[in-house]
């Protein structure tokens, strides 16, 4: 009998002879030119899966492949932990969103440098709101925003126009994380706002929200989106942490004589070559790194194993020769 690829098989069938290796002659006898064994180019069934069976781990990222398999197996229907929502918040009336800085003015490098960021760790961005320094507009945005996280970029520290202190204390925010020994990064914190039920405008299902506050230094936002963000959207998320792991360092790291430093690396074989321009004002480093190695307190010899921080689109690349650590304009900028 003829059958078509993965064709359902007709009762009793034994085995299944490919049409290039048989023949029908004049009388309409099929002759097989190889051996036939049973159960040959039949397809059981269960042979991936059997009913009831658990397919993947759960906190297993839907991937397209995910979804094959999904649809693959039967199901109609998957339970997913939805993305976190952010809402991004940019504060300070010195930025510029457009041109060259000047007259004391700078660009706002992290209201386009946070959304993609976010979206790559997994989360949705809602919106970015530019508030300048207005404590006002920023009490009313905390207040009133029903995303799960919001982040604020700069407003951190206690100058006279730092208004996120101030503002997290009227609304009655708990501080979780008040300023971390790292640097860039130090005067980053997290904080639970109060949910809608309490007061304070509307939160997620659960009635839970949270604050990222990073610093407006563009390197020390960065500190703060990995090691405070990160984990913070991907709890939400119900997706698993990476594996740790460690590097050796191609070159010395002056340290920090108390705090740990975070600075941009990329990997090159085995090793962790530390860049150039890695301030807490400068974005050079990090725009062509693979990750932030984590410098001990005092600093860390060439050789040294250290823990490197993955960027999420970290992926083999070309080194610029000249941001490689070791160079006449070597910088040590940790403030
Ligand atoms: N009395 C102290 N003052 C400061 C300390 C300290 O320990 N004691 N730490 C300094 C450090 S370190 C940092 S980091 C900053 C963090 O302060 P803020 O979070 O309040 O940040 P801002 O003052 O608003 O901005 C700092 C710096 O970054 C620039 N900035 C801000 N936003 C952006 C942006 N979107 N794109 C590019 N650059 C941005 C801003 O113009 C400032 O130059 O506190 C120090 N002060
Ligand atoms: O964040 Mo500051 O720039 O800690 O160094």
């Amino acid at each position: 009998m003829r059958i078509a690829t993965g064709a359902r098989i007709p009762r009793d069938t034994t085995a299944v002879i490919r049409s290039e290796h048989g023949h029908v002659d004049g009388k309409g006898r099929l002759h097989a030119q190889r051996e036939v064994v049973p159960g040959q180019d039949i397809r059981p069934r269960g042979q991936e899966c059997r009913a009831g069976e658990r397919l993947l781990p759960s906190g297993t990222l839907v991937t397209p492949a995910v979804l094959g398999l999904a649809a693959a197996a039967g199901y109609d229907t998957l339970y997913v932990a939805a993305r976190p929502r952010v809402e991004v918040l940019v504060l300070g009336d010195e930025l510029l969103t457009k041109g060259l800085p000047q007259d004391g003015l700078i660009r706002d490098a992290l209201g386009p440098m946070l959304p993609p960021w976010v979206r790559a760790l997994g989360a949705e961005v809602t919106a970015v709101r530019r508030l300048g320094d207005d404590a006002e507009a920023l009490y009313e945005a905390l207040a009133t925003s029903t995303a799960e996280v919001l982040v604020t970029t700069g407003g951190t520290a206690s100058g006279p126009v730092d208004h996120v202190h101030p503002t997290l204390r009227r609304l009655g925010a708990e501080l979780l994380v008040d300023g971390v020994a790292v640097r860039p990064g130090h005067p980053m914190l997290l904080a639970r706002l109060p949910s809608g039920e309490e007061g304070a405008g509307g939160a997620d299902s659960a009635g839970v929200r949270h604050l990222v506050g990073l610093p407006g230094n563009p390197l020390a936002a960065v500190s703060g989106l990995l090691t405070l963000a990160e984990p913070l959207l991907r709890g939400l998320a119900s997706r698993p942490a990476a594996e740790p792991y460690t590097a050796p360092l191609r070159a010395d790291v002056h340290g920090h004589p108390q705090d740990t430093r975070l600075v941009p690396v990329v990997l090159r074989g085995e090793h962790a070559i530390p860049l150039h321009y890695n301030g807490p004002a400068m974005l050079r480093g990090i725009a062509v790194a693979d990750g932030l190695a984590v410098i001990p307190p005092g600093g860390a010899r060439r050789g040294r194993e250290l823990e490197i921080l993955d960027l999420p689109w970290t992926e083999p690349g070309v080194l610029p020769g000249e941001l490689g650590i070791g160079g006449p304009d070597d910088e040590v900028c940790f403030t």
